[in-house]
């Protein structure tokens, strides 16, 4: 790992956006592995995200504790996890103090440091963002003092001057950090010229003073179309214009939100698997399956009705923030009766976490942390949630594995566990000889045909061996997308835009 080289705190870099979807995530990502790079040691930072894709690191005194010890993980948002992996850093919580995971429209589980905070969770917005700034503020000093650069996200628009007075996410942090401010617009929606000028207008003076560079993300067509606004702007705002991006549909990092554009849902080759992932309303983790994506010959789809799924080889149920009520959604789109007549007739049926919840029997909630309801049937499993939240590492080999997913028995696979629910055999049906045959302990089953899986673990197509194992192929690997990432900031970027001093 690199050492501090810069003399004192961190130089903070900080990637600003017009909207949501702008490149933000992209961008920060790209700098973190352009910074370290030149040899720097850099950390990535993101004061809140809203997202149910989570990733399990380690928390700060846990740095490099014992796999699986308990409070030695936590969650952080998964943009925060790819953005230090590409600075070449260990992932901590400290990266993204606050992650909200949406359960319901007006409802978020509130992780604070990694850890699910309770009362945080009861409590409304306006309150809330003022009790947890001293946390932010203090993991974003620790940062700064370890690193010679901090690469911050800020969150939608930094212009949302309804939130202004409760913002700890956007410009705080920018003054808080005395961060050098890139402001990022997606110029293929039209209107960017605007959208720079206004969000710049709307913030106060001494804010407008950290904005130091605006950046055209998404560009398509000629640049030399572009001129004179880049100047016209740089007049009314003192602002240069510093990188112009092109448009890049497959970049090969998995999107914030995870959902990806069906359009580049193939990296080419013979269609030889059609995967199908339900896409319910609180999925998660589905940032997972971006592999899957890169394997030649997998062609990869979103299912939100029962059309949808017709003609897939393998049908996914990823994981869910809401199992009970993702499952309800399910079966209010016909899916759950798709999905049993594909399972009948020996398709390949796949179960993540919430999704392997789903497969079994029935949800058992006294405590209220998810909800109630009969399971699809396609395990003899039932599954109880639990007040305490199982977060961590985890190693594992399959057993025996039977039938059409036998190309995993023996192979031994590195993820995450991010849940509440404990599953179990259905004890009434075990007692007659109905069982699941148990590949890996509390972890993974399948159905006696064999073409049912349902499991734990998240992450398992990041894992190479896993990939090897199903498809024979390797998909190309996060470093070359970084290094692809770092090279097009050489190419797009004034060198004087990103010097530090
Ligand atoms: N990651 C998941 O899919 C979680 C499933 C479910 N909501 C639980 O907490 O057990």
């Amino acid at each position: 790992m690199t050492h501090k080289t810069l003399p004192g705190p961190a130089r903070a870099i900080m990637v600003l956006g017009t909207s949501s979807g702008a490149g933000k995530s992209w961008l920060a990502t790209a700098l973190c592995r352009h910074y370290s790079n030149q040899g720097l040691k850099v950390a990535p930072f993101k004061a809140q995200n809203m997202s149910n894709n989570a990733r399990v690191v380690a928390t700060p005194d846990g740095a490099g504790g014992e796999a699986g010890a308990f409070g030695a993980w936590g969650e952080i948002g998964s943009a925060q996890y790819f953005q230090a992996l590409a600075a070449r850093a260990a992932p901590d919580v400290r990266m993204n103090p606050l992650l909200l995971k949406p359960e319901a429209d007006t409802h978020s589980q509130v992780v604070l440091l990694g850890q699910v905070n309770n009362e945080l969770s009861a409590m409304p917005w306006r309150g809330r963002s003022a009790s947890v700034w001293p946390q932010i503020a203090a993991a974003l000093d620790e940062l700064r003092a370890e690193n010679d650069v901090v690469v911050i996200e800020g969150a939608g628009s930094p212009a949302e001057i309804n939130l202004h007075d409760s913002d700890v996410v956007n410009m705080r942090v920018a003054r808080h950090a005395g961060a050098r401010c890139l402001l990022v617009t997606d110029i293929d929606r039209g209107g960017a010229f605007a959208h720079l000028y206004g969000t710049w207008a709307l913030l106060p003076g001494d804010e407008r003073a950290l904005i130091q560079g605006f950046v055209l993300n998404k560009f398509r067509g000629d640049a030399a179309l572009l001129a004179p606004a880049p100047e016209l702007l740089q007049e009314k705002t003192g602002v240069p214009v510093v990188a112009t991006i092109p448009m890049q549909w497959n970049h090969g990092l998995p999107e914030e939100d995870g959902v990806f554009d069906m359009a580049t849902a193939t990296a080419g080759g013979a269609v030889h698997t059609r995967i199908a992932v339900v896409a319910y309303p609180r999925i998660s983790n589905l940032d997972e399956f971006q592999p899957l994506k890169n394997v030649p010959g997998v062609l990869l789809t979103w299912a939100r009705c029962p059309a949808d799924v017709e003609g897939a080889d393998w049908i996914i149920l990823p994981g869910s923030k809401a199992t009970a009520a993702d499952l309800a959604w399910l079966r209010a789109q016909a899916l759950d009766a798709a999905i049993a007549r594909h399972a009948a007739r020996g398709g390949r049926v796949l179960g993540i976490c919430g999704g392997l919840q789903m497969l079994g029997e029935a949800l058992i909630d006294t405590l209220g942390v998810d909800g109630n309801g009969p399971g699809l049937g396609l395990l003899p499993l039932v599954t109880s949630f639990e007040a305490r939240k199982t977060v961590r590492h985890t190693r594992a080999r399959f057993g025996e594995v039977r039938g059409a997913w036998a190309a995993l028995a023996g192979v031994e696979v590195a993820g995450y566990e991010i849940h509440h629910g404990q599953t179990a055999q259905h004890p009434a049906m075990a007692a007659k000889g109905d069982v699941a045959r148990e590949l890996i302990p509390r972890l993974a089953w399948q159905n006696p045909a064999g073409n049912v899986l349902g499991l734990y673990l998240h992450g398992l197509f990041e894992d190479a061996a896993v990939l090897r194992a199903l498809f024979g192929a390797d998909a190309p690997t996060l470093e070359q997308v970084f290094e692809r990432m770092a090279a097009g900031v050489g190419w797009w970027f004034a060198p004087e835009a990103l010097a530090l001093d």
